[in-house]
């Protein structure tokens, strides 16, 4: 049975009247991958930060690698890799300039640091680019530096905050295997990201809404239980047909998706084709009623309605 990596009873975090991560209890095992999904401002960035003990928690208790945050942070920074938002390294120092750079922060041996440069250089597909300035480089190339950077003192955590936002999907694929390498060496990677594709590759995923957890599971488990029916309705006049549904106490969301409307529809009905067709016998008529399979957007939906 694996350990903990993180474990998070009532984390909260003000500033002044704002509530920006509220009461968060999080338990995440060690060597998986775990995901939090959220819209902007929902509170995954602030959250990352309590994490690494760059933030203070206004409440709650927070271990990380069984040490206590922030108390144990400095001692803790040499366990985490810590990849933010914005690009955070030097565009107008070299690919490998930027690793050395790195590589002195975290106090590696000289041998150990010109080892892990190499071999980086080469993991990461750099290596052609070692002197090309970090500035110069493509999107996909400046996420695969700052991954390599993050992890060249191999630490045992890693938190990345919406590592991909600025990447192609080949880039993205790419990204994601690697993060899959990395936990199949024991790397634990907690990856926050407003894509529901990223989000459904994780091990565990806990959905946050206005610094709330909405929802922590695994991807699986979490479509399991959605707590409703999801129904596809084709025809004409959708946005009509959206209009009228959303009125339904028994329609839980409506959205449009290309030439049909996608409907969640409460799980009490046993066959919510029909109720729907007997609600509105004259606008269903002609149309193709569907169910189909939830998605992790459904999910989404659901649990931050
Ligand atoms: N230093 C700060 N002072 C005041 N408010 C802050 C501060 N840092 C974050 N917030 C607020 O806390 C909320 C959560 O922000 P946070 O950056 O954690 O969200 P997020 O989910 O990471 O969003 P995004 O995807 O846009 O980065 C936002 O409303 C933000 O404005």
């Amino acid at each position: 049975m694996p350990g903990l990596a993180i474990k998070a009873e009532g984390l909260t975090r003000r500033f002044g009247d704002f509530v920006a991560v509220n009461n968060l209890d999080l338990m995440i095992p060690e060597k998986t991958i775990y995901g939090f999904l959220g819209p902007n401002g929902c509170g995954k960035s602030t959250t990352m930060r309590l994490l690494t003990g760059l933030l203070t928690p206004s409440a709650g208790q927070v271990t990380v690698l069984g040490m206590d945050i922030p108390k144990d942070s400095e001692a803790l920074r040499m366990r985490l890799g810590y990849m933010t938002q914005k690009f955070s390294l030097y565009d107008d120092l070299s690919v490998e300039e930027n690793l050395k750079f790195i590589a002195q922060i975290y106090n590696l041996p000289a041998r150990t640091s010109k080892l892990r440069i190499e071999q980086q250089l080469s993991e990461f597909g750099l290596n052609q680019r070692r002197k090309r300035l970090a500035g110069s480089l493509s999107g996909g190339q400046r996420q695969r530096l700052a991954l390599s950077a993050a992890t060249l003192h191999q630490p045992e955590l890693l938190l990345l905050d919406e590592p991909t936002s600025a990447v192609d999907p080949e880039n993205r694929r790419d990204f994601w295997e690697t993060l899959f390498d990395l936990c199949e060496q024991d790397t634990t990677i907690l990856v926050s990201t407003h894509y529901m594709d990223e989000a459904e590759r994780c091990h565990g995923l806990a959905i946050l809404e206005s610094g709330c957890k909405r929802a922590d599971d695994s991807p699986k488990a979490l479509l399991e239980n959605l707590g409703a029916h999801v129904l596809e309705v084709d025809g004409d006049n959708l946005r009509q047909v959206k209009s009228t549904l959303e009125s339904l106490p028994g329609v839980l969301s409506t959205a449009q998706q290309g030439t049909h409307l996608r409907v969640l529809v409460k799980e009490q009905f046993s066959t919510p084709e029909q109720w729907l067709h007997q609600q509105y016998p004259e606008l269903m008529a002609d149309r193709t009623i569907r169910q189909v399979r939830p998605s992790l957007e459904d999910v989404f939906v659901q649990c931050t309605r």
